[in-house]
């Protein structure tokens, strides 16, 4: 796999203060990549700039192997994207949206437009107007006219935003579908962990500006790992016993009252025993597998914080 897109130090400032910081990104050739990260994290931002909606106060954009001007048209042609809500013509009909799509954009092919709606699982003979489609309806429309010009890299910031859980399925589908039928590249923000990662080939996750990481899921998984955890009132006393009569040093504290176990081969029955011998409480002792969501945490608090 090759990059496709690439960011170097990008950066923007918005009267002086940055919203975005030294941003390097990688996308490859025919992933999904999840753009992952809290509310004004940067991510619409990122990808404003991306479109050349946005100047970067500092840093390049390459993308197809070109850095990024204001005359690049040739790369935009092979771009798809929505960045925050589409728009329509909400008295016309979602093909005649399409139809003044393709027309502004010099591509004249309406069986292109025709295989985006059924793609999506618009119908192509619907007479509604847009205005009477519901936010899912909108939502798909918004991605068939980004991809009735058969783009390449496809940009779509917080898509599954609002939807009903029928909508984000049909949705996840329709990216996987666009990814491994149709060889498009995908970079789809969000702020919800539990949808990117059912989707994509590798996260970034930007915090406060910052890219803090980027990551692939099977790197992801590769890390996941086995721990017991302890909830207990008393964690200051079950810390200093673990330490002293159990000589267990892999573990980590969560909050005030949680202490993870990462030590493989230690029995819970063994811990609880000896916790409850030397008089500390024990409210529950669990075997867990840490997932994403520990994982993004961690990235994000750098550790040591809990949802
Ligand atoms: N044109 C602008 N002028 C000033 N500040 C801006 C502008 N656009 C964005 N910002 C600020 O930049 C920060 C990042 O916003 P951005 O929309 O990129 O975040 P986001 O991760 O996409 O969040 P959300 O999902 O809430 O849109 C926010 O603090 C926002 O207020």
């Amino acid at each position: 796999m090759s990059a496709i897109l690439t960011t170097t130090r990008l950066t923007k400032a918005f009267d002086g203060h940055e919203v975005v910081s030294n941003v390097n990104m990688s996308i490859q050739q025919g992933e999904i990549y999840g753009f992952l990260g809290l509310n004004g994290a940067g991510k619409t931002t990122v990808m404003r700039m991306m479109m050349n909606l946005v100047k970067p106060t500092e840093g390049e954009i390459e993308i197809f192997g070109e850095k990024l001007t204001d005359h690049s048209y040739d790369v935009f042609k092979r771009m798809g994207s929505i960045i925050e809500y589409p728009v329509f013509y909400d008295k016309l009909t979602g093909r005649e949206n399409l139809e003044l799509h393709c027309e502004y954009m010099g591509y004249h092919n309406l069986k292109a437009i025709d295989e985006a709606l059924d793609l999506v699982q618009l119908k192509v003979s619907d007479s509604k107007p847009v205005r009477e489609y519901s936010l899912g309806m909108k939502q798909r429309l918004g991605i068939a006219r980004a991809i009735t010009t058969k783009p390449e890299l496809l940009l779509l910031d917080e898509p599954i935003n609002g939807l009903d859980p029928v909508g984000i399925k049909e949705l996840r589908k329709l990216f996987k579908l666009l990814s491994k039928e149709y060889g498009m590249t995908l970079l789809i923000s969000s702020h919800i962990l539990g949808e990117i990662e059912q989707f994509a080939d590798t996260i970034g996750v930007i915090s406060e500006g910052r890219l803090i990481e980027q990551v692939t899921m099977e790197e992801v998984r590769g890390r996941s790992s086995d721990y017991l955890e302890i909830v207990t009132p008393d964690l200051t006393k079950a810390v200093m016993i673990l330490d002293s009569k159990l000589g267990l040093r892999n573990y980590k504290i969560i909050g005030e009252q949680i202490v993870r176990i990462y030590e493989p081969g230690v029995a819970a029955s063994d811990i609880s025993r000896t916790l409850l011998m030397n008089g500390v409480d024990i409210d529950s002792i669990n075997k867990k597998t840490s997932s994403l969501e520990d994982y993004f945490l961690e990235s994000i608090h750098g550790g040591g914080v809990s949802a």
